[in-house]
């Protein structure tokens, strides 16, 4: 039996709050169906503005930049009943504190998975390639013509692709590096069925430690919790095999960035493709230093067709949670 206990029924328009602009469409929509707070300047909330939020609507919209601890949610005013967020990753929500509340928390997945894992992709080529060295001598000038020598990279086709988090994005990332050519192990906290492990031609290693020293290049693609806080640390950082790629495009806590510059810094990885960061939106000066490292500002789901449908995603998570009813994209932390 379903437990109906944190579902409510709104009367009237729910007043629901968004911390951070959304595609104009989405916003014209949510303007119509609800009593909608929206953020004009596009700047994050302080926290006075969050705890005021919490404090007045019964939605609140917050996305990746905002921090929705114990403490804010422990300030919510007895209305707020949903946490609608705008994005696939929960791990800046208190999802336990919300529960004890009785708050329900919805997110956005599957809207981003193709374009993150297209990112994913476009980093494993760009750090292999040796992209960013090459651009940076293209813009500043110190590209002296075609060399049989010059900027060699390694080719994808036969390299052994290591996946940690073969959910949706990883399956995706999955799909495209066999197209490349590339060979597929992966690691997950439940190996996939053995037919859709034969369509991605993927292999699953229960033990962590032997994908990280077997691959040539490692995907971090699963979700940061407190299990996978620094999954890899400088002991695993030092597992990689001599001249490794590493690209995360799933959270920057995922790794151990000093153990990882470090490690860059000496020479023993090939390079990093990153477009998560530890401390977002500070990228630490001595990562950007490395020639092999190419870093992008958290751009995986950065395309008009996912925004747009990650609105529609939040637009139907609100609709149905104030008509009562569970709302499809409902994030329980104990199935995280
Ligand atoms: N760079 C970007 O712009 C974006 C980043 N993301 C990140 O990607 C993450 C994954 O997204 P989806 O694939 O949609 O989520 P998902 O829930 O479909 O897949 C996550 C996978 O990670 C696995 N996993 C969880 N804990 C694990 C552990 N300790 N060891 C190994 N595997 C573990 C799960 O079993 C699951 O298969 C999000 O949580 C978010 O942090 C998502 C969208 C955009
Ligand atoms: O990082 C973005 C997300 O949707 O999660």
């Amino acid at each position: 039996m379903t437990d109906k206990s944190d579902t409510r029924r709104v009367s009237g328009k729910p007043r629901v709050i968004v911390t951070r602009r959304l595609l104009p469409d989405t916003e014209a929509r949510m303007g119509d169906l609800f009593d909608v707070t929206l953020n004009e300047q596009d700047k994050p909330m302080s926290r006075a503005e969050l705890i005021d939020a919490v404090r007045s609507c019964d939605v609140l919209v917050p996305t990746v930049t905002d921090t929705i601890d114990r403490d804010l949610i422990d300030a919510a005013g007895e209305r707020l009943g949903l946490i609608a967020n705008f994005g696939a990753g929960v791990d800046h929500i208190d999802l336990a504190a919300a529960r004890q509340r009785r708050i329900m928390v919805t997110n956005t997945p599957g809207v981003f998975t193709e374009d993150t894992a297209d990112m994913t992709m476009a980093l494993i080529i760009s750090t292999t390639r040796r992209f960013s060295e090459g651009f940076r001598a293209v813009q500043e000038g110190r590209w002296s013509g075609w060399s049989p020598s010059a900027y060699l990279g390694h080719r994808i086709g036969g390299k052994l692709l290591g996946i940690v988090g073969m959910g949706r994005i990883g399956q995706a990332v999955a799909h495209r590096a066999r197209a490349f050519g590339l060979r597929i192990v992966y690691h997950n906290r439940h190996p996939l069925p053995e037919a859709v492990e034969n369509m991605l031609a993927a292999r699953f290693e229960p033990d962590l430690d032997k994908l990280v020293a077997e691959a040539d290049i490692l995907s971090l693609n699963c979700p940061a919790t407190p299990e996978t806080h620094h999954i890899l640390d400088a002991r695993r950082i030092a597992l990689m095999k001599q001249g490794a790629y590493l690209v995360n495009a799933g959270r920057g806590e995922l790794v151990d960035e000093k153990a990882l510059i470090a490690a860059l810094a000496e020479g023993r990885l090939g390079g990093a493709g990153l477009d998560v960061y530890e401390n977002e939106p500070d990228v630490p000066a001595a990562l950007l230093k490395l020639p092999n490292v190419i870093a992008m500002p958290h751009l995986g789901s950065a395309t008009e067709e996912g925004r747009g449908a990650a609105g529609e995603k939040i637009i139907a998570n609100i609709r149905f949670w104030a008509d009562g009813h569970r709302p499809p994209d409902q994030v329980l932390d104990t199935l995280i």
